[in-house]
């Protein structure tokens, strides 16, 4: 990680204070234990839920629970997260996000355990992941899936890391921004690819990320577009390019009722 230190590189110089932070309270061996033994509980088929939507004739929607962001700041206050995610269930999500760093997001683990304990949606860890330890945490707090982001982490940190999520019975969702990460993703033996609209380093956003890549995705993946999806337009565009997987964060955050903007934009 060399150059300006861009937002990324901030919040993972940030993440590795953190899991240093982490390791003190709850040791990597204990958290390793404590994730062995959630193991025993299944987790709930993240992969699978969307590719139902999909196999239904239905846009397949991972509908993000978030706070704020470093890009946009506060995005919902008061904000509810078990209230959010019960609405995003009653109006056909997929699947849920639930963001869970602290210091650029305002996220928490108590929320992503709070929102397990209240709906029976697949949740994803939205996070920043560098370390197995985050991963065993991951499945200690109750998800199911987590975010893997090429942007952040290199090949063999993104094979490890994989391995790890899956042998806890996790999904993997593997973020992906340029032509370059995008071959890096896809020699992982994983369903999912997403691509992210947001460049993480700049916060510029292009729906026409997405498009541009699509040509070199292999049909078999489910590709999920990512970030800016603001209005039923945005929408319509993927789908005229065949993508009807979804991560939408911001549209339903600002909503005064998260599940009904999804049922709008996504009807
Ligand atoms: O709020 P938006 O523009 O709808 O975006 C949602 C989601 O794609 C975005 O939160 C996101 C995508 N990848 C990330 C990685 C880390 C943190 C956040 C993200």
């Amino acid at each position: 990680m060399s150059g300006t230190p861009t937002i990324l590189k901030k919040i993972i110089f940030r993440k590795l204070e953190e899991i240093q932070e982490g390791c003190e309270r709850i040791p990597l061996r204990e958290m390793k234990q404590k994730a062995m033994m959630a193991s025993t509980t299944p987790t709930k088929g993240f992969a699978d839920a969307m590719q139902a939507k999909l196999d239904a004739g239905q846009s397949a929607v991972i509908a993000e629970i978030k706070k704020a962001s470093p890009s946009k700041g506060i995005l919902r206050d008061p904000f509810d997260p078990v209230e959010i995610a019960k609405s995003y269930e009653a109006n056909g999500a997929a699947c849920l996000s639930v963001l869970t760093d602290k210091d650029f997001f305002q996220g928490s683990n108590e929320y992503l355990m709070q929102v397990r304990e209240a709906v029976d949606l697949p949740i994803i860890r939205k996070d920043f992941i560098v370390d197995d330890y985050q991963v065993y945490e991951a499945r200690v707090i109750g998800a199911d899936c987590i975010l893997l982001i090429a942007a952040a982490i290199g090949d063999a940190q993104m094979y490890e890391l994989t391995e790890t999520a899956l042998t806890l019975g996790m999904d993997v969702l593997v973020e992906v921004h340029n032509v370059e990460e995008l071959e890096r993703a896809l020699r992982l033996p994983l369903p999912m690819i997403g691509i992210n609209n947001r460049d993480l380093h700049s916060f510029d956003v292009s729906l026409e990320t997405t498009i541009k890549m699509l040509d070199m995705i292999p049909d078999d993946r489910i590709v999920i577009t990512e970030s800016g999806i603001l209005s039923k337009e945005d929408v319509a565009k993927m789908r005229e390019h065949h993508v009807n997987s979804f991560l939408v964060g911001e549209a339903f955050m600002r909503a005064e009722n998260p599940g009904e903007k999804l049922a709008e934009l996504f009807a």
